[in-house]
């Protein structure tokens, strides 16, 4: 049985929003006990004066330039968000409903406070930026090698295939130099697997150091390194090698002095010049430089394509 409430035992007071009416020159005549309740505001502060008071700066100009002219046209707003301030200064969200009434010139509004659901849109909108950055942490980790932070196999080839499709027409020089520490087996039985890694992880240092940020550096797997030298050609990799040589000779390790072999190939790209090519040429040039007794570089020649 539905329960008959008598319109004089409550007031405009008693609902949750902040009920207010202006008239046509926008000024106050009317606000409910809600205003002072929570935004601090008695109606003796607002009565007679410009409905401008009570909002921020922008929601004015959003009032003035889109609000009046909308409710002259529909004579209703639903939902605007709008920011008022507090009789302290304070910001507070709002969510307005606006309906004008034009036999008696007034807009009857009402406003609900929007705190909660501003601090919900400031919550998603965090954890949609600590998703973003987890997701570009990710993808860093999915690009690179664990032990040396460089960049792992799958991703040297798929950066080389960009470098060989773009370059396909222009016919530039291209080096891939193929690079395995000497002896490193001998690094770990005689110094432990974990200075092996701090060996590597130094090395990987040297090579960023030597390399230029157009070049391409990696882990290959195990002591293998490769490096990709965009629009250098032979000689060019070569002077490269030798300062790449010089960087190792100078590292500072537990089980060094460390040397490397380098295999180099150089080609022009052109249709058939694959990563895979790049890599089987520069291999064979690294098996000649370990059987020449390691500690060089060594450059692929046809003489190799027999290995
Ligand atoms: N510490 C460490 N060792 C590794 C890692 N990956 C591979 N190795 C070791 O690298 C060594 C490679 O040894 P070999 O392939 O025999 O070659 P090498 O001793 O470097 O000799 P040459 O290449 O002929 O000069 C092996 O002992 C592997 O266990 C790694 O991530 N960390």
């Amino acid at each position: 049985m539905s329960r008959v409430i008598m319109s004089n035992a409550f007031t405009q007071d008693d609902f949750l929003c902040g009920c207010l009416v202006t008239d046509s020159e926008r000024k106050i005549v009317y606000v409910n006990g809600y205003f002072e309740r929570e935004w601090g505001w008695t109606s003796a502060l607002l009565l007679g004066k410009n409905s401008d008071s009570l909002f921020t700066r922008s929601s004015c100009i959003f009032y003035e330039s889109y609000i009046v002219p909308v409710l002259s046209i529909q004579k209703r707003f639903d939902e605007i968000q709008l920011a008022l301030l507090s009789a302290k200064g304070e910001r507070i969200p709002v969510i307005a409903n606006a309906r004008l009434n034009n036999e008696q010139d007034l807009t009857f509004w009402s406003l609900f406070s929007a705190t909660k659901r501003d601090r919900l849109y400031e919550e998603l909108v965090e954890a949609r930026n600590a998703l973003h950055e987890q997701s570009l942490a990710l993808k860093a980790l999915s690009i690179t090698d664990e032990l040396t932070g460089l960049l792992n196999r799958r991703e040297i080839k798929h950066r080389a295939d960009v470098i060989l499709n773009l370059a396909k027409r222009t016919l530039k020089p291209m080096s891939l130099l193929m690079m395995d520490v000497d002896h490193f087996k001998r690094i770990n039985d005689n110094h432990g697997h974990q200075q092996g890694d701090e060996v590597l992880q130094a090395l990987s240092q040297v090579l960023q150091q030597v390399a230029r940020d157009s070049d391409i550096v990696g882990r290959f797997g195990g002591e293998e390194f490769v490096l990709i030298l965009p629009n250098t050609d032979a000689a060019c990799a070569q002077v490269f090698c030798q300062r790449l040589h010089k960087g190792i000779s100078a590292m500072q390790v537990t089980g060094g002095p460390i040397t490397v072999s380098i295999g180099i190939s150089s080609e022009l790209i052109g249709q058939k010049t694959t990563f895979e090519y790049f890599v089987r040429l520069a291999d064979a040039a690294l098996y000649r430089a370990k059987l020449a007794g390691r500690n060089r570089s060594v450059l692929y020649s046809e003489h190799d394509s027999g290995q």
